[in-house]
């Protein structure tokens, strides 16, 4: 196994919620290496509210037992001027779960405060070359907030995570063919994350028989397309809440983790790769608006891909998510600004 360069500094990453589900499995997803690779040395930094700090101290005990070579450090504050203050790469973790019976409304509306005060750190207190990753329910509208109050941050330093749902439409074509997910490539997510979501795999492959094909003519059933597969991944998130009473956890983390390691270029895809970016009006989506759309990375910066030429139905799609994100963008911004 690949050891840790000690001679090199550790890498600070701030992640916020941090007492929640889904840090709870991304801590140690990135203690052991799987979002910076097997050589960078980590220090933590834990964020949450004055009340949930003894279960930061928790986790940081349960952290420490694991004994991972990587982890250098851990610092728990639930002080917003300490936890921006210096680090590298920000995992910022929306503090509203998804909960049977909550409106989206509901979530703009508590989300939007949220990710102002994080903004207005991100301003006040951290450097302008820091790499910022968003997730959580609204997460695009909450990229855009966050980033409309830290204007002197590149917007090319921010991005939300359209892992789970590309994984999502992996595992369920994976599971209608009868093949391991591996074996699926170049599925593309656009839009929003929410129920406008459009999960593409006009582009995808299959891997059936040793031979590849179009995922489209292997499984033949354009309604299943269309219709079945965009509201099975929709409804992802109600099926776990409604089962386990808590958001997805594990799926969330590891998404989180390759969404990292594609940033980052620890590794190279083998398939398309979909993140929530700054809109430039690429496959009329509006600009203003942090969308999904496919990217490419060289030297960890993202660029969209600019090189596809959708259908007209899932164009049509595109449009229908990006007047949702406009009008979900413009609702968090009257609640901010009255
Ligand atoms: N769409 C999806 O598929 C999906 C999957 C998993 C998680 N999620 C979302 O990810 C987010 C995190 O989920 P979770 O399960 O970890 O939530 P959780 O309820 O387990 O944890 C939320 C944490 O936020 C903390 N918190 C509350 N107010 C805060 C504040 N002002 N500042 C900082 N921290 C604060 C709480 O103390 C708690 O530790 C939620 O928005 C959830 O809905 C979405």
């Amino acid at each position: 196994m690949a050891q840790a360069d000690k001679c090199q500094r550790p890498l600070r990453v701030l992640i916020t919620a941090a007492a929640g589900h889904v840090a709870y499995s991304l801590v140690f997803m990135i203690a052991k290496g799987a979002c910076f690779g097997p050589k960078v040395p980590i220090v933590l930094i834990l964020y949450d509210v004055p009340e949930n700090q003894d279960s930061l101290h928790g986790l940081a005990v349960e952290l420490n037992d694991c004994c991972y070579p990587l982890l250098n450090g851990i610092e728990i504050t639930p002080d917003i001027q300490l936890a921006f203050g210096n680090f590298s790469v920000a995992y910022l973790l929306a503090s509203s779960p998804h909960k049977p019976g909550i409106q989206r409304g509901d979530l703009i509306e508590a989300n939007a405060p949220e990710f102002k005060s994080y903004g207005e750190a991100l301003e006040k207190y951290s450097r302008k070359n820091v790499k910022v990753i968003v997730y959580g329910d609204c997460m695009n509208t909450n990229l855009f907030i966050c980033s409309k109050y830290a204007p002197s941050m590149p917007q090319e330093n921010f991005t939300t995570v359209a892992q789970l749902n590309i994984n999502r439409v992996k595992a369920q074509v994976a599971l209608k063919l009868g093949v391991p997910p591996t074996c699926v490539r170049n599925v593309i997510v656009w839009g929003n994350d929410s129920s406008t979501t459009v999960c593409d795999i006009s582009k995808a492959k299959v891997i059936i028989d040793e031979n590849e094909v179009k995922v489209k003519k292997a499984i033949d059933d354009c309604n299943w397309i269309q219709h079945e597969l965009p509201s099975i991944v929709q409804r992802r998130e109600d099926d776990i809440v409604d089962c386990q009473e808590k958001s997805a956890g594990i799926s969330a983390a590891k998404a989180l983790a390759q969404h990292t390691r594609f940033l980052f270029s620890i590794c190279v895809p083998r398939s398309y790769i979909c993140m929530g970016v700054f809109s430039d009006g690429s496959y009329g989506v509006p600009c203003d608006v942090v969308s999904f759309f496919p990217v490419c990375i060289e030297d960890c910066k993202w660029t969209i891909n600019k090189n596809l030429s959708p259908s007209q139905f899932i164009r049509d799609l595109i449009i229908l998510s990006g007047c949702e994100l406009e009008q979900e963008r413009d609702k968090a911004l009257a609640i901010l600004e009255g």
